[in-house]
């Protein structure tokens, strides 16, 4: 135990520190998180502790540092930053601190200036932080400090993702390409892809040929350009091709082929897509068997470890598997990926599928976005094999590094799911191109009968929720009928996307405003009798709900949506549609969860739906930018409804998301 003087003494000392109290002052403000307060906090003592001699000023002024520092990395990781770029330290256009999503202008005039000058940077005081105990230049410490090859000191990183950051870059660097027979994969190629009509090149197929050909590909594109109609076509070329380089008493093993994505509900989308366009693969029975009948979250393929954030499977005992597919990569976090790539066994190949203008991860980095900056030409030779393969010639770049990431890397561009005449596809296009002005056109444009536009007023808006609370009428009908899989099945045709959590334009206040109305026009019941008479009840017939946590016991997992219902016995219960079938779980059991008729376009990743309905707020905040936008109307498959106030749909689409790593630099060298 510690002794009660010494703890006394580390308080005192800490209320002697400037940084700290300065830090406490932002906490109390919850202006930033009390972990970040911990973390400065340790680190100061610990450089307190280094010193004996405390009367020294340079060792706190070196603690002061210390906890500042700590502090903006830990601030910067929960902003999903994998690193500091100190470099905008200096040019940044407010505090460093202060950049977050809840700081307005009136309360950011507001706070104690004199405090907040504690916590100013000046890029002449690294040479002392570097001094410290707890930083170094060498990955050995909690910070590290990280030199550019120029040698300038750029970038600051929490240890653990220094590696997470260094690992995926030693990988990629690695650049294996996997040696094939090139005249035979590109007859079974040609079988696979039929050729174009007018000779144009088929991208579908370059990406299969770059996928068949390393050990890690990336193929990123919108919505229905053909992700899943090449993967199957990936895994046919690989059994086929395999089937034809066997010796003849080794043609019935069969490759292993994995299938995951970071969330349960991307998984199975993806296992039923997969599954779905198998039997028009030519293809013999054992063949199409080499088909993976199950699919899963990346968590479960790496093998979670109870209480330990490492993996079963990694370098030591990799992955037994000969191609993995990876859907819904842009979700993938930076721990998450170098996890992932730590497991992949020396011959295996890795498939990541994505799209990557849409939103990135909810933890820090942006990986499949850093992985397909260097999209466009490829290398020499590369180009050449690309040719050998599919008979198209490529962009190349005699420049491009042979088997640097850009020959790993495809783009799916023709969306055959928006062709020339949907106002979705037009739509979507001009927010990626940032051009705010094509938005507003696509928005007005009548000959659209896919895309409806409202501009937002208060009279609109309540308009606009009557008109969506009629919408999940139908849905609601079936819940009463008892009809589970209709009921479910109607529900995720249907769904209200919004950008906020709180107010009359988040997930809150939304759902309240659509089931109050339900309400009303009788379409819910929501009272019970009870002993102490009749009550509102939270759990009643129809009422749509979405797991927030996992609950690894009940097979629930964060994202799945559930519907009440009554079972034979007339007993309420929240139905679900897993992969073993239809799943009812008593309301008293369910894991954490949220009304869902109005999601979060973050909760919506991975799903699409018929009609989506898309309220935007009525004035500009941080969390609006191009890729949540973008990713927004992205959900909607065959029918959008936005409402939006013009200016502030085009300060969004003006506005992207950063996220400073140091990968893409990492993968140039
Ligand atoms: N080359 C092609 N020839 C004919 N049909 C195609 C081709 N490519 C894709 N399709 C069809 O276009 C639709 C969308 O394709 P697919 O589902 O593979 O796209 P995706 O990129 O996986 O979409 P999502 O956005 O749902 O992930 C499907 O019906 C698919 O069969």
């Amino acid at each position: 135990m510690q002794n009660p003087n010494t703890q006394l003494k580390s308080q005192f000392d800490m209320r002697q520190s400037g940084v700290l109290s300065a830090l406490s002052y932002l906490t109390e403000q919850a202006l930033i998180r009390p972990l970040d307060l911990e973390f400065a906090r340790f680190l100061w003592s610990q450089e307190i502790k280094h010193n004996s001699n405390l009367a020294s000023a340079e060792a706190s002024q070196r603690a002061e540092l210390c906890a500042k520092y700590g502090a903006l990395v830990s601030v910067y990781l929960g902003k999903g930053h994998v690193c500091v770029q100190l470099e905008s330290l200096i040019s940044g256009p407010t505090h460093p601190f202060l950049d977050t999503e809840k700081t307005s202008y009136r309360q950011l005039a507001s706070l104690d200036q004199d405090l907040l000058s504690l916590l100013a940077f000046n890029i002449d005081e690294l040479p002392l932080l570097a001094d410290c105990i707890s930083v170094s230049y060498e990955p050995i410490k909690p910070l590290m400090l990280e030199k550019s090859q120029q040698g300038q000191v750029t970038r600051m990183y929490l240890n653990r993702y220094w590696h997470y950051e260094e690992g995926i870059a030693k990988f990629v660097r690695k650049g294996q390409s996997i040696k094939v027979d090139d005249v035979a994969l590109a007859n079974i190629l040609d079988g696979l892809f039929p050729s174009t009509a007018d000779g144009s090149v088929d991208y579908q197929k370059l990406a299969a040929a770059v996928a068949l050909t390393t050990s890690m590909s990336v193929i990123t594109g919108g919505p229905g350009t053909g992700k899943t109609y090449t993967v199957v076509r990936i895994l046919a070329a690989l059994i086929q091709y395999h089937h034809a380089q066997v010796a003849d008493e080794n043609a019935d093993k069969l490759p292993v082929i994995k299938l995951a994505a970071p969330t349960g509900k991307a998984a199975a989308r993806m296992l039923e897509s997969i599954r779905g366009a198998v039997d028009t693969l030519p293809l013999d029975e054992t063949q199409k068997a080499a088909f993976p009948d199950s699919a899963s979250t990346l968590h479960r393929l790496l093998g979670p470890k109870p209480l330990d954030a490492n993996f079963k499977h990694n370098q030591k005992n990799p992955l037994h598997l000969d191609i993995l597919i990876v859907d819904e990569a842009s979700m993938i976090d930076l721990p998450m990926m170098a996890k992932l790539l730590d497991a992949m066994p020396g011959h295996g190949r890795l498939v990541l599928l994505g799209d990557r203008d849409q939103l990135a991860s909810v933890e820090a980095g942006a990986v499949l976005n850093d992985l397909c900056q260097s999209l466009g030409a490829y290398s020499k030779a590369r180009a050449e094999q690309l040719q050998r393969l599919t008979g198209f010639s490529v962009d190349m770049s005699v420049d491009a590094k042979p088997y640097g990431m850009q020959d790993s890397l495809a783009w799916l561009r023709v969306s055959r799911r928006f062709g020339e005449h949907s106002g979705i596809g037009h739509l979507a296009k001009a927010i990626n191109d940032g051009l705010a002005h094509k938005v507003n056109s696509v928005l007005h444009d009548a000959s659209f009968s896919d895309v409806e536009s409202i501009e937002y007023s208060q009279a609109e808006y309540s308009v606009l929720l009557t008109d969506i609370a009629k919408a999940y009428q139908s849905y609601i009908s079936f819940a009463k009928q008892q009809s589970y899989e209709d009921a479910l099945t109607a529900f995720s045709e249907v769904r209200l996307l919004c950008a906020l959590r709180e107010g009359d334009f988040g997930v809150n206040g939304l759902n309240k405003a659509i089931e109050d109305r339900l309400s009303n026009y009788g379409v819910i019941d929501r009272l019970v009798e009870t002993d102490a008479g009749v009550m509102q009840s939270d759990w009643y017939i129809g009422r749509p709900v979405m797991v927030t946590r996992n609950d690894h016991a009940l097979g629930l997992y964060n994202g799945d949506i559930g519907v009440v219902m009554t079972d034979a016995e007339h007993r309420l219960r929240v139905y679900f549609d897993s992969a073993e079938g239809l799943k009812a779980v008593l309301p008293s059991r369910m894991p954490e969860h949220e009304t869902a008729y109005a999601m979060t376009v973050h909760k919506s990743q991975g799903s699409e739906f018929d009609h989506t309905y898309f309220v935007l707020p009525d004035r500009l905040n941080p969390v609006l930018t191009r890729e949540l936008v973008y990713t927004g109307v992205t959900r909607a498959k065959t029918k959008l409804t936005m409402m939006y106030e013009p200016q502030v749909l085009s300060d969004a689409v003006a506005q992207r998301v950063q996220r400073f790593s140091g990968l893409q630099e990492k993968l140039k060298y």
